[in-house]
């Protein structure tokens, strides 16, 4: 039969045209009619690592023709084929010990369980309790075990009876005596017939001298020591007795702890329960291999749970575990709430983290929460937001950070905005504003420390939160400035600090708006463009100036959550979502490739998310259970803090209905009132005159330079239909005339008009 071999070979090093040797891979591909052509150096797709017929590992033979990228061959000539080792000559092991030792990962000295005191206590703690509780069980029961003995010591006292007469008649040499005597071996038969009747003497006799000896201590013992080692003794013989008579399936003492609580994790049942995942790399390999899986580290406590560090065969990532957590925690034999599988973030993609907990998360008991006692804090620095699985506290500061929160309805995502909005609130320098796009009321506890707060999507709703969002667009633009200006020493990053925000006059305090059920916004036929805009440049310059938005939706797609705004989050907290594609959006791209997974949540995991962009690693976190009575418990507290400093301010402090009925029904009739009997003005001179009316609404605008009054006012005449014109005026500082943007007086009255028609 004919056959078009196509190999990848490398050449005589005498063949080369630059007479270079192995290591210069130039490597040819002959073709059918054997003329070669340039083909890929080892190490590229042709590269035969893994083929059956090349052990990797194995010395090169550097002088070997063909080097094993086999294109098409037919079985015969594989057969034939040399095996052609490829990997460079010598082994790790034969590299310099310096080299090996760098090569090597050093273990924690001190282990997990014990490396913060807190770890080490909880250990303790598991320790103590599980011996605890298994004597206070067996305590309780040892009345009953008492009986069971009692009642098991008679046929104990039978087998003992039979016992000793089978050893003081040597019933063992039995069969042999009887198979020497079938056999007609006589003399073997008598041998062992004398042997016999000498060990039963003795042991007859040593029979007879025990019952003696017990009888006589019987009688004895009582008369000469206290009556209560006599009732010992009858015990502890009636415990033997009751023991020899208890079968091996129903022992006298049950066990006091079963189920995940105290089953140790083993490398066994790791084992089992990957291998019944049904993941095709695993089922071969370990079928080939049944140590295919490996562990890279001993099994240890770590928290209160168990860790196992897997190596997972060849070709399987820890993606595909992870995307099983449901079958995972039936192989293990372990709730749900307890298995937690993640990808270990400093090893490859075949590497899992299995954290197997002593109790389910969603059931487990949470520390008490270290803010709900509402002490002031400063946003600046990390408070803790929730638990991970091992129950000890993740945190992260607020600060400098764009959020979005994701899940389906029911999850927590509420629970999560109005918790890190409680967060915000203890931080008495921190201005709220807070939208309950819902409109049911699930942020009102945040009313009573609220700068800005509206509940509902009415259009009126939807208007305040417009002139509330342009106002702290115009409210950044301020504070860039400020912070361009202010010296270096003062402001070294560039970016608001603590200190800064804490200086009244340069008016830099966190601000933190809060959205639920943000789609409503994005998703508006009128505004959405205006509110995705305004979001996007909130998210993008906001942190640096001590902005930070957090959005919350149940439907995280890209018309909920535009890809602009999504794509500049850094804080991302995402509860159970039914799909790839919501879990990216919320955790972001490739994150469900990479094994973050919420989809694997359960419907019972509540609160419980991945938290990611905060801390080093996308962290599996439950956030704190606060209900309404609670967050406005911990919210009257916070408001009380506010008080005391004097920063009580907008809705809270009841400044807000003004404010609402400026900025959007009385900004026509303020112009006109700040135009005065003028046909035309200058638009900068309007907005220092809007300022001196309403400081509290146009303030923020008269702090611009001219053209930036003009272009602002040009923004907020714009939803009018009102654009603004050229006009000639006077400059008051110089007297001089000039040509400037202004505001023709009919076109104010013509949309008053209008708009009053309607
Ligand atoms: N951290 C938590 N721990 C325990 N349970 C929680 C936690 N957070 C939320 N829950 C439970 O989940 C329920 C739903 O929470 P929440 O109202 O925040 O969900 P949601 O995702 O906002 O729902 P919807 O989209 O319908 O508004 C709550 O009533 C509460 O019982």
């Amino acid at each position: 039969m004919s056959t078009t071999t196509t190999t990848l070979t490398t050449p005589d090093p005498e063949e080369r045209p630059d007479g270079s040797d192995a290591g210069g891979k130039v490597y040819r591909l002959p073709t059918a009619d054997g003329m070669p052509t340039d083909g890929t150096p080892a190490g590229g797709d042709a590269s035969p690592a893994g083929s059956p017929a090349t052990p990797v590992g194995a010395p090169v033979e550097p002088a070997s023709p063909v080097l094993d990228a086999e294109l098409v061959e037919d079985d015969a000539a594989a057969a034939d084929r040399p095996v052609v080792p490829v990997d460079q000559p010598g082994s790790s092991s034969d590299a310099d010990w310096v080299t090996r030792l760098r090569e090597t990962q050093r273990l924690p000295i001190i282990p997990g369980y014990l490396r913060t005191l807190s770890e080490a206590r909880q250990t303790a703690g598991w320790i103590g309790r599980h011996y605890a509780h298994a004597t206070g069980y067996h305590a309780v029961r040892a009345p009953l075990y008492l009986l069971r003995l009692a009642a098991r010591s008679p046929q104990g006292a039978v087998l003992l009876l039979a016992a000793t007469g089978r050893w003081v008649s040597d019933a063992e040499g039995r069969p042999l005596r009887r198979a020497m005597a079938n056999a007609g071996e006589a003399e073997k038969y008598l041998k062992l017939v004398a042997e016999r009747n000498a060990r039963v003497r003795l042991r007859t006799l040593l029979l007879l001298v025990g019952s003696t000896l017990g009888v006589v201590l019987f009688m004895v013992l009582p008369g000469v020591t206290p009556g209560w080692v006599t009732w010992v003794c009858g015990m502890v013989a009636l415990a033997i007795l009751g023991k020899l008579g208890t079968p091996a399936d129903k022992p006298v003492a049950g066990r006091a702890v079963v189920g995940p609580q105290a089953a140790k994790l083993t490398s066994d049942v790791v084992v089992q329960a990957l291998s019944a995942l049904g993941i095709g790399g695993i089922n071969q390999a370990v079928s080939k291999n049944p140590r295919a899986i490996g562990f890279t580290a001993p099994i240890t406590r770590d928290g209160p749970g168990w860790r196992a560090d897997v190596e997972l065969p060849p070709g399987v990532t820890a993606a595909e575990v992870i995307e099983r957590r449901d079958k995972l925690a039936s192989g293990l034999g372990r709730p749900l709430g307890c298995v937690w599988p993640e990808a270990n973030t400093t090893g490859h993609p075949g590497q899992l983290v299995l954290w197997v907990g002593d109790r389910d998360m969603s059931k487990a008991k949470q520390p008490a929460w270290p803010l709900r006692a509402g002490k002031p804090i400063d946003l600046f620095d990390p408070q803790p937001f929730g638990t991970d699985v091992r129950g000890r506290w993740v945190k992260f500061a607020l600060m400098f950070v764009a959020g979005i929160v994701g899940a389906i309805p029911r999850m927590g995502k509420t629970f999560t905005l109005r918790e890190l909005l409680l967060i915000a609130a203890l931080d008495p320098r921190a201005q709220l504003h807070t939208y309950d796009l819902k409109g049911t009321g699930d942020l009102s506890p945040l009313a009573p420390v609220a700068h800005r707060y509206r509940a509902g999507d009415d259009a009126e709703d939807i208007e305040y939160a417009l002139t509330d969002l342009r106002a702290l667009r115009e409210e950044m633009r301020r504070r860039t400035k400020v912070i361009r200006e202010l010296p270096k020493d003062l402001c070294p990053e560039n970016k608001v600090t603590s200190e800064l925000a804490s200086k009244r006059s340069l008016r830099l305090h966190p601000i933190v708006i809060g959205v639920d059920e943000c789609q409503v916004w994005f998703e508006h036929s009128e505004h959405g463009a205006e509110f995705e805009e305004i979001c996007t440049d909130l998210v993008k310059r906001g942190p640096a100036t001590g902005i930070v938005l957090i959005l919350a939706t149940q439907r995280p797609d890209a018309k909920s959550i535009p890809t602009p705004i999504s794509d500049n989050a850094v804080l991302r907290f995402c509860l159970r979502v039914s799909g790839q594609q919501a879990n990216d959006m919320v955790l972001g791209t490739s994150s469900y490739r990479n094994g973050e997974r919420a989809t694997q949540f359960a419907f019972s995991d509540k609160g419980i998310g991945l938290l990611k962009g905060v801390t080093d690693e996308t962290t599996t976190v439950k956030g704190v259970y606060i209900d309404g009575p609670g967050a406005e418990a911990i919210a009257a507290k916070a408001r009380a803090l506010r008080v005391a400093a004097g920063l009580l301010s907008g809705y809270a402090a009841g400044l807000d209905v003004e404010v609402t009925e400026s900025a959007t029904d009385t900004l026509l009739p303020d112009v006109l009132t700040a135009m005065g009997s003028a046909d035309k003005a200058w638009s900068e001179s309007i907005v220092d005159r809007l300022a001196e009316l309403r400081p509290a609404v146009y303030g923020s605008w008269a702090e611009q330079d001219g053209k930036d009054k003009a272009k602002h006012l040009a923004a907020a005449l714009k939803p009018y239909g009102i654009a603004t014109v050229q006009v000639w005026g006077t400059d008051p500082a110089t007297g001089k005339g000039a040509n400037r943007r202004g505001v023709d007086r009919d076109h104010i009255t013509a949309a008053i008009t209008e708009r009053d028609g309607k």
